[in-house]
């Protein structure tokens, strides 16, 4: 439904120009959730923006980048659309997005009710009436009690909790091909953000949808998404179904990640976080982008040398020189 290929982004700064995300590809079905995982700074918001096209006039799209969405009347060329009314089906129409903040969707002095039925007259042939109606039963449909009353409340009269569920009734009310969900829980506590993370399997069910659900959060991509893809400094470095990639990472910064979430079945297993920063864009790392953070790193290769993805089953790719040593060690280990 959603085809990405080949994306690069570059920004132009004062510094000059930093590549923020180098050649990434990935496919989105419907009905599908894919995990864009990763540390902050590896690129998975602006590379969520591109598909909305909602970057920063800076930004400058390589020229091999594509980005394809796949509507019932036929393919929508997503970086050649060039007028503001075109790229409406992107933002809000056939694609929705949802934040960390719900604040972020809300404006603060307009009734939630509002922003609900105006989105939807924008974007639907729906009468004021109907539009009224539906995000009635949209916010009913995400749990919220009373909506009839709750609609005309502002963002600020709503808890963290009821606030992302009345964003996710906004981004879902026209009802959108694509949503894109940018950390949504990670501003919640557990009770909630688990709440929240099976409203949005169901709804994905019953829409049939595809999700593009992006965390620093691995253990969040484990009981959300079907299929991750792992960003590093731009560029995608492993990808595969979920518990595949989980079961058997087959990429050292994929296991250093794996490695830092706390398991409740042994909590005196030591955790390793991946160690060092992320490099800024300014100072990419040549060769591997990873290897100045990297336990497996290979003097005069690694450093020289970009390693292309390997296949270690299928759909499962790790953009690694010692890719297929780690995943045969970590399916010893498993065994
Ligand atoms: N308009 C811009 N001009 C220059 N640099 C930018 C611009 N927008 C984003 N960047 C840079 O792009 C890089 C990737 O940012 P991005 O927000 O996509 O990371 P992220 O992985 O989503 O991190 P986080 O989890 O913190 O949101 C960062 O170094 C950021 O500073």
């Amino acid at each position: 439904m959603m085809s990405v290929k080949d994306l690069t982004i570059q920004f132009r700064t004062d510094e000059g120009i930093i590549t923020t995300v180098n050649e990434i590809s990935f496919d989105i079905a419907p009905g599908e959730v894919l995990g864009l995982v990763g540390e902050s700074g590896s690129g998975k918001s602006v590379s969520a923006k591109a598909l909305m096209r909602l970057n920063a006039g800076n930004a400058i799209y390589g020229p091999k980048s594509s980005i394809v969405l796949n509507l019932d009347d036929g393919p929508v060329d997503v970086l050649a659309l060039r007028r503001e009314k075109d790229m409406q089906v992107v933002r809000g129409g056939a694609v929705s997005m949802i934040f960390q903040e719900p604040m972020a969707s809300f404006a603060p002095a307009i009734s939630i009710g509002d922003q609900m039925v105006e989105q939807l007259l924008v974007h639907t042939n729906m009468s004021k009436k109907e539009a009224r109606e539906h995000s009635i039963d949209m916010l009913a449909r995400v749990g919220i009690s009373e909506p009839s009353k709750r609609i005309d409340q502002y963002a600020f009269e709503f808890s963290g909790g009821m606030r992302q569920r009345a964003m996710i009734a906004m981004a879902l009310s026209t009802s959108p091909k694509l949503l894109i969900a940018d950390e949504p829980t990670t501003a919640l506590d557990v009770t909630i953000q688990a709440q929240v993370i099976d409203l949005m399997k169901e709804l994905v069910d019953e829409y049939g949808m595809g999700i593009l659900f992006i965390t620093h959060d691995l253990g969040v991509i484990a009981q959300t998404a079907d299929r991750v893809a792992v960003m590093y400094l731009g560029n995608v470095i492993e990808t595969g179904e979920v518990r595949d990639v989980i079961r058997h990472p087959s990429h050292p910064y994929t296991k250093g990640l794996l490695n830092a979430i706390p398991h409740l079945h042994d909590l005196d297993r030591p955790l390793t976080p991946v160690p060092g920063d992320i490099p800024s864009p300014l100072e990419r790392p040549t060769g591997c982008v990873f290897h100045t953070r990297c336990a497996y790193a290979i003097p005069g290769k690694c450093d020289r040398e970009i390693p292309s993805p390997n296949t270690m089953s299928p759909g499962h790719t790790s953009a690694c020189f010692v890719a297929k040593e780690i995943h045969n060690n970590e399916a010893e280990a498993v065994a």
